[in-house]
């Protein structure tokens, strides 16, 4: 799908000599959540992927409780409304109900949220135990449905244009601060070979849900070498694009992506881009089965003791996440695959839907459908009252470029409990038609990724990665390369209404402890 996958577009190459070491450059740099983690990592201090390795206890996930995930902020917002003052609506208006009119209001309240939550609770579970053949069979047919159009339509054609460039800055962006290694010497690869003929480490990356191959140009352009790529998805036709784009920029000199003699690459520099790594592409459901089975992700290192040897420098997961919520034994078996893979001091990358954005949304639409049935209880018929028969009304919202739409009850505080299951439909013009995801309630992931020794290092909203970095040395040129701002600082070339979809994305960044 398009508007959230690849780079088609290559960016200019970096001059690496230019990049500060990525590991320390900007992780702390606003980042509340990455902040207020606490371990010496998150304060900046250099090497330190230092933590003990943990305890057999610790290497055997615990059960999903729910209870401990929740933030401080949002336990307050699931306080049960009979636990707390109702704000009335409008002053006055209690003086005129008397005070058993108001108890049978406030009782009849407290019932549908107890059957709010109930029913929620219960549409969790039905999902859960969904048939997963399905949902994977609707997600695989849909992107090997969704064509393959060319960079040129991609550039100039489609209505998502400014949308398309700014996802690709951002993963740029991921890469660009955390494929490096913590101890990789900016510019050292570009001066040649070291005494003994190498190069020194050279990356070898996961990218899981690689659909078309779309970010091989990106990480052709990581500032520390990639030597090998491995690519997994469960779409076959996808898959069979990604080697054809990974064939094509073989033919190309290795430059990636389809852009032929636009570069001016020279020097040592020339010669790093013409490396073109090795790739690998399997088809491989990665949140329903261990890759373990996969003969060179085996060959690089899987192993799921932490003591273990797994090979992988970066594990990568754009815009895919989330169909691995569906259930609480994806969700892990996802984690476990990851954690598998990674080798200590490795990077868990990737971008996901927002469920603050959603928990919001939620919770203000829950709001005003009870506001709406106060009314009617007190005698007051409003336009939108349903007819007999009529669908009920879901949580649903977007603008003429996307759509979000749960389809059942959602919980009337906006919070996900159990974290897994929460099916809505998601619809991006000329992208995405309607293909089923789930929510991935932050709290409950970084949580539950620490069972599998996930530490959290960076967390950011699409607009905020904006704001943060559009002005740095390196990341800044890139936006005007790709298309994202005019030149020289120019203004921004991604509608609002673009805008509100990629805010409805977050990035973040674990490291294997
Ligand atoms: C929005 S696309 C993103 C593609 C690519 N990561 C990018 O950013 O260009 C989502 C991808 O997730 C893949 N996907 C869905 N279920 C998956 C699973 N169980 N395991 C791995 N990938 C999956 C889809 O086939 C699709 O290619």
């Amino acid at each position: 799908m398009a508007g959230r996958e690849g780079i088609e577009d290559l960016p200019q190459p970096f001059d690496a000599k230019r990049l500060e070491p990525a590991k320390r450059r900007k992780h702390n740099n606003g980042s509340p959540l990455g902040a207020s983690n606490g371990s010496a990592r998150h304060q900046g201090s250099g090497k330190a992927i230092a933590r003990d390795i943990p305890s057999v206890d610790d290497e055997l996930p615990q059960p999903f409780d729910a209870k401990k995930l929740e933030p401080a902020k949002k336990r307050q917002r699931s306080t049960s409304p009979s636990e707390q003052p109702r704000k009335l609506k409008r002053p006055g208006q209690r003086a005129r109900i008397s005070n058993n009119e108001a108890a049978a209001i406030r009782q009849r309240h407290e019932q549908r949220e107890r059957e709010s939550a109930q029913a929620a609770t219960d549409a969790a579970v039905a999902h859960a135990h969904a048939d997963q053949r399905g949902i994977n069979d609707i997600v695989r047919q849909h992107y090997n449905a969704v064509p393959e159009r060319g960079r040129d339509w991609r550039k100039t054609g489609s209505r998502i244009k400014g949308l398309r460039v700014f996802n690709n800055w951002v993963k740029s962006t991921l890469i660009q601060k955390f494929s490096p290694d913590e101890d990789h010497t900016p510019g050292a690869q570009q001066q040649g070979r070291d005494m003994a003929g190498a190069y020194g480490h050279e990356l070898i990356v996961l990218d899981i849900g690689c659909g078309k191959g779309g970010d091989l140009g990106k990480w052709q352009q990581a500032p520390q070498r990639v030597q090998l790529y491995v690519g997994l998805d469960p779409a076959d036709v996808s898959i069979d694009q990604a080697k054809d784009r990974y064939r094509s920029m073989g033919s190309q000199g290795g430059r990636g992506g389809g852009r032929g003699g636009r570069g001016g690459y020279r020097g040592a520099r020339q010669q790093q881009q013409h490396h073109l790594f090795d790739a690998r592409f399997f088809v491989k459901d990665c949140y329903g089965e261990s890759l373990g089975d996969v003969d060179i992700v085996r060959q690089v290192g899987f192993d799921p003791s932490p003591m273990g040897r797994s090979g992988f420098d970066i594990v990568s997961m754009m815009f895919c996440m989330h169909y691995a919520f569906e259930t609480e034994e994806k969700a892990r078996m996802m984690l476990q695959n990851v954690s598998s893979a990674l080798k200590k001091g490795g990077r868990f990358i990737g971008c996901i839907p927002n469920s603050d954005v959603i928990s919001d949304r939620v919770a203000k639409f829950n709001e005003r459908t009870a506001e709406k049935e106060d009314a009617v209880e007190e005698g007051k018929p409003s336009s939108e009252d349903k007819e007999e028969g009529e669908a009920e009304e879901t949580a649903e919202w977007g603008n003429e470029l996307y759509r979000v739409r749960f389809p059942g009850k959602t919980p009337g505080d906006g919070i996900f409990r159990p974290p897994f299951g929460w099916k809505y439909n998601f619809f991006l013009d000329e992208a995405v038609e309607e293909v089923p995801e789930y929510v991935v309630p932050w709290e409950a992931f970084r949580a539950i990724a620490e069972d599998y020794n996930l530490e959290l290092q960076y967390h950011q909203s699409f607009k905020d990665i904006w704001e943060l970095e559009k002005d740095d040395h390196i990341l800044g040129p890139l936006s005007e390369r790709m298309g994202v701002r005019g030149r020289g600082r120019g203004p921004l070339l991604v509608s609002p209404e673009e805008m509100e979809v990629a805010n409805f994305y977050v990035a973040f960044c674990f490291y294997k402890v």
